[in-house]
């Protein structure tokens, strides 16, 4: 650990002093080996260390619109530096995704990055949807900021149903144009990230109208802003949307538009495409664009948990530090991470950081993979990639948000004070609930391939693999195993239980007369439920063949850490859902007890090695940015320390006590 200070805890020194296994180990595997791990730091002194890059009062006491300003200051010159390391050669995809996402990127900018959107949708859409010629056209502009773009999508009255949206783009045949228009106030484009005042040019999803008819939406580039001035274009009107519960320098905008002109080579071409004389013609193959729509979802699962391991780290290191209580009266007050109910809190959070971290990995690949057979024209594993993609994103991002909270909570009093770093941090990841497609319609999203999925099983159509288990999975007693096995054979009992039984719910309601999507619609709690069962499953069993793949390449004490840690995932997450696993698989009272055992002494084993699992992330302090978690423990004197930058505490008297106090104190005699 680079950052050490000379006075450490001796709390945190003895939890140190406990450790089982070599955190260096534990480092190394999770960044991918030695050499990721040298290149993460060094990029992280290389932005860290530059003073520039620091706020010289903390952000929390600016306003608003200082906020936004300090941000841009700070972005720009962290962008800088990437395009300098670009220009190093060192071009990797990991500097973006650092800066981008849940580690480096929120202690540069705590509250969200105005030039996100850019990077993360405005590059990859100008990749995925334009023709060869609109990349060479525009890409190398986006990549060298000689523009910057956002992704204008959801509207004032739309945001989940994209059919709905109402901009509308009206190709003129006459001077080559599309007439960009915003029919009405909900066709008000709101919420796109550096819309308000960063951008000056936008990916706006409209719907596209070429000789009297609508063909749907369609992406287009539309300049916003005078690339010198920064002037909005005439017709453009453009604004920010005010504070919001986090992401409060997002710069999230709004956008209408009154006959906006564009030259009909800025609509994004790569599949649909409008030809001079206005005909429309329709790609062969529509589904080929959602390569890209899922690239951000997929990313965000690896992001989320980078926010759960910042959370998790500072709360466990807290609960080293503090003590509070007196259980025995001789005796002095214990560290309240040795009460079983703080471990209960905290311990299942570090294995759920683990269970994501490898799904998301396993993700990736997926991904890589299948857009790599898209290219190829193929697209079978299509439907399977995207069904998974949504109910990850969709449970990691609601679990990690509940799991901040739990860390906020677990911290007590100090926890809700914002140089906690809690508060932000829950801001950052509770939106990830909503944004990239909000939660409950993703899950409803796979329910629809796991209803094809048994459909299929019923008609003896082969299944694939990530919904093999669909074809085996009954309810049966099997009989109780103190092993990782046995939950997974649970759990899938479980989805494919509530699976089957969705799908007999909808068919009843179907056969009774109902219409299919009314069917589906009195269904959905339940369809929601099975896509939610699908995924826990999911997570266990990919979780369980990732740690038996690294078996063989681990030393022994590492080992068993790990193992406990799959263990503890699994028990917890089979615990929490106790209701379905006596209704769908056959698990018993006695099996039941026997798993809160299992968790009880799981806690107790991890307990001596919680501090060295959370210091193997390998997190700086700048970057856990709390005066509770700081490597050192030194937290009583980080608070202190924090609450003199607070500007009230730079008088000894306020203005206001002369104002409006003191005359009301004495208009009291
Ligand atoms: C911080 C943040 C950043 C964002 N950034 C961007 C951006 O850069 N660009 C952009 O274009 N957009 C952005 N968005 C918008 C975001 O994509 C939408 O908010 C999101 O897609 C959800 O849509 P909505 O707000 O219309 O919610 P709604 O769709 O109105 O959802 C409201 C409720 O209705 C339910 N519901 C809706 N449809 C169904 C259904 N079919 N079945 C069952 N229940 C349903 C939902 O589950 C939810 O409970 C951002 C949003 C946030 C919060």
């Amino acid at each position: 650990m680079d950052n050490k200070q000379v006075t450490l805890s001796v709390d945190l020194l003895k939890e140190r002093q406990k450790c089982t296994f070599n955190t260096l180990e534990l480092t190394y595997l999770l960044d991918g080996g030695p050499e990721r791990t040298k290149e993460r730091r060094e990029r992280e002194s290389y932005f860290l260390d530059d003073p520039e890059l620091k706020s010289s009062i903390p952000t929390e006491y600016l306003s608003h619109k200082e906020k936004y300003e300090e941000a841009i200051r700070v972005s720009c010159l962290i962008f800088r530096k990437v395009l300098h390391l670009q220009e190093e050669g060192k071009v990797g995809i990991e500097n973006f995704q650092e800066i981008l996402g849940g580690q480096l990127g929120s202690s540069l900018i705590k509250d969200g990055n105005p030039l996100a959107l850019h990077y993360v949708m405005y590059i990859p859409t100008l990749m995925g949807q334009g023709t060869y010629q609109q990349q060479a056209e525009w890409i190398q502009k986006a990549w060298n900021c000689t523009m910057i773009g956002t992704y204008a999508q959801t509207e004032l009255g739309h945001g989940t149903f994209i059919r709905g949206l109402e901009t509308t783009a009206t190709y003129d045949q006459e001077t080559e144009e599309f007439i960009i228009n915003s029919p009405t106030l909900t066709s008000y484009k709101w919420w796109p990230g550096g819309l308000g005042q960063t951008a000056n040019y936008a990916i706006v999803v409209a719907q596209l109208n070429t000789l009297g008819k609508c063909y749907g939406i369609h992406p287009f580039i539309v300049q916003l802003r005078d690339e010198e001035t920064h002037q909005p274009l005439p017709g453009v009107k453009i604004g920010e949307i005010g504070c919001k519960m986090g992401m409060n320098t997002t710069n999230n905008g709004y956008l209408g538009f009154e006959n906006v002109r564009i030259p009909r080579n800025q609509m994004l071409m790569k599949n649909n495409k409008v030809l001079k004389d206005g005909t429309y013609v329709e790609s062969p193959s529509s589904k080929l664009t959602y390569g890209t729509m899922m690239f951000v979802r997929v990313v965000l699962v690896q992001d989320v948990a980078n926010y759960l391991k910042k959370a998790v780290t500072i709360a466990v290191r807290y609960s080293c530090v503090r003590r509070q209580s007196q259980p025995k009266p001789d005796e002095p007050e214990p560290q309240i991470i040795d009460y079983v109910t703080q471990q209960h809190k905290l311990f299942p959070i570090i294995s759920t950081y683990f269970a994501f971290h490898y799904c998301a990995e396993w993700l990736w690949d997926m991904y890589n993979n299948v857009n790599s057979q898209l290219e190829a024209g193929q697209l079978s594993q299509l439907p399977e990639l995207h069904a998974l993609a949504c109910c990850l994103k969709a449970v990691s991002t609601s679990d990690c948000s509940a799991g901040v909270e739990t860390c906020r909570l677990a911290c007590g009093g100090h926890g809700y004070m914002t140089s906690s770093n809690f508060p932000s941090t829950y801001g950052l990841v509770t939106a990830m609930c909503t944004y990239e497609g909000e939660n409950t319609v993703l899950l409803l999203q796979t329910a629809r391939y796991l209803m094809k999925s048994w459909q299929n099983k019923v008609e003896g159509i082969q299944l694939t693999p990530t919904v093999l288990y669909l074809q085996s999975a009954q309810a049966s007693n099997i009989v109780y195993n103190r092993n990782i096995d046995w939950i997974i054979t649970v759990m899938e009992q479980v989805a494919a239980g509530k699976v089957e039984l969705a799908w007999t719910h909808m068919n009843e309601r179907i056969k009774k007369g109902l219409g299919a999507e009314d069917a589906w619609n009195h269904t959905s709690i339940e369809l929601a439920a099975c896509a939610e069962a699908h995924c826990r499953a999911f997570v266990v069993r990919t979780f369980y063949s990732e740690i038996m793949r690294l078996k063989y390449t681990i030393s022994e004490p590492l080992r068993i850490v790990l193992l406990q840690l799959l263990d503890l995932y699994g028990v917890t997450t089979a615990l929490k859902c106790l209701g379905d696993l006596l209704r769908f698989s056959g698990t018993t009272g006695s099996d039941i007890e026997n798993l809160q055992q299992w968790l009880e002494e799981l806690l107790s084993a991890i307990r001596p090695n919680a501090v060295s699992i959370v210091d193997s992330f390998d997190i700086r302090d700048e970057v856990l940015s709390s005066a509770l978690g700081a490597y050192d423990g030194n937290v009583y004197e980080r608070l202190f320390a924090e609450a003199t930058k607070s500007p009230l505490n730079a008088e000894p008297v306020n203005k206001s006590f002369r104002q409006h106090l003191k005359p009301f104190l004495k208009s009291q005699l």
